[in-house]
């Protein structure tokens, strides 16, 4: 079994939140008290009912996350005009309120990086003038520690699925060329928030999936993240993730859903933001290389659930994905188009078999 809990979303969130889903979040126990087998069945029914999981007992020790933390809070507390040395994002590098290139803005400034030590150890250089490795190590040092972690999940996923191959989908993230990235945001303490009243919370992310493979949250003890999990009355509402600094929040990526022909789901999320204390997080997005094919996996694709979406390249998913607002569902435009469906899209760019 795996143990769950729920926190209903403030009613005042946003129009879609209709109050607490009835399953919540699940918990996993990555010590496996249980076995193995028993570890990776609950990954797979985890990712396949609500598409993450709380990680507990995860590995990662605490002090690798504490310097991530420490140098993360040293440069945002920089003055803006060193801040913006490190930027624009180009898709990387430093950002403030604006998030892709699309008009999407929320209460949040950030900085993402590719996960290459030598890409991070030249960022580091305007994010850390006085010492740039201290920045750089702390970074590279968490890196090694969530992918470890990252690749761990995966290898049981591939074993809950039941794969030929339980190790192919850990080496798409472990591969040299890995187009990885690590992202760090921090929110600052809400205008919503009113000395420890809460007031309307603002989006300081808006709602959207993760395209990667999978992506590894840790947060700061802030709340403020929330996922989209049916309501059980055939409805979506959005749940309030407690916020548990010694805990990762695991979740698939859409490349994650096409790799299992939709049976492992890429769940919708967001954060609002309405405390009086900064949030402060990192997510690891694991990604293969830009050259990769992403195809079903042969044990997922049957007769009763026929192929999903055509293979792509991570380099075209990207390419595509960068020519969408946040909140699009980029996975939709590579659906399969079965001869004889008809409805919404059904003229759009798509594969007919
Ligand atoms: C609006 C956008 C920001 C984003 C690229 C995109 O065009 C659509 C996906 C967004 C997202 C969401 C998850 C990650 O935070 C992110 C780094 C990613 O890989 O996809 C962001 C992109 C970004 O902020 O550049
Ligand atoms: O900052 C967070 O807690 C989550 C942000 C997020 O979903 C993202 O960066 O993709
Ligand atoms: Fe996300």
């Amino acid at each position: 079994m795996v143990a769950s809990s729920a926190a209903p979303a403030s009613s005042s969130a946003a129009p879609a939140c209709r109050g607490m889903a009835p399953a919540g979040i699940p918990t996993i126990d990555m010590s496996a008290p249980a076995g193995r087998a028993e570890l990776s069945g609950q990954m797979v029914e985890a990712f396949a009912e609500r598409g993450f999981f709380k990680a507990v007992n995860h590995g990662v020790p605490p002090r690798v996350s504490a310097r991530l933390d420490a140098a993360s809070a040293a440069f945002f507390a920089r003055p803006a005009h060193e801040k913006q040395e490190a930027g624009p994002p180009d898709p990387l590098g430093y950002g403030s309120r604006s998030i892709g290139s699309h008009g999407d803005v929320g209460e949040l400034e950030y900085l993402i990086l590719h996960t290459d030590p030598e890409v991070v150890a030249r960022k580091a250089r305007a994010i850390d003038r006085d010492d740039p490795s201290r920045f750089s190590e702390a970074v590279n040092v968490y890196v090694q520690a969530v992918r470890h972690l990252a690749c761990q999940i995966l290898d049981l996923l591939g074993e809950g699925l039941g794969l030929r191959d339980p190790a192919s989908l850990s080496r798409l993230v472990t591969t040299t060329d890995s187009d990885s990235l690590v992202r760090i945001n921090n929110y600052p303490p809400s205008a919503a928030s009113d000395g420890g009243v809460k007031a309307a919370s603002s989006v300081g992310f808006g709602e959207h999936s993760d395209p990667q493979i999978l992506s590894v949250l840790r947060a700061n003890d802030v709340d403020g993240l929330q996922v989209l999990l049916p309501d059980g009355r055939g409805e979506d509402a959005w749940v309030q993730v407690p916020a548990d600094p010694a805990a990762f929040f695991i979740n698939v990526g859409d490349l994650l859903q096409a790799l299992t022909n939709g049976k492992l789901v890429s769940i919708r999320h967001r954060v609002m933001a309405s405390t009086s204390k900064p949030r402060l997080s990192a997510i690891y997005f694991a990604a293969p290389a830009l050259h990769e094919c992403i195809s079903a996996l042969p044990e997922t694709v049957t007769a009763a659930a026929p192929r999903r979406y055509r293979p792509f390249t991570w380099a075209e998913y990207k390419k595509t994905m960068y020519t969408l607002r946040l909140s699009h569902n980029r996975l939709d435009l590579f659906k399969v188009i079965l001869v004889g469906d008809v409805g919404e899209g059904a003229g759009e760019d798509r594969s007919r078999i």
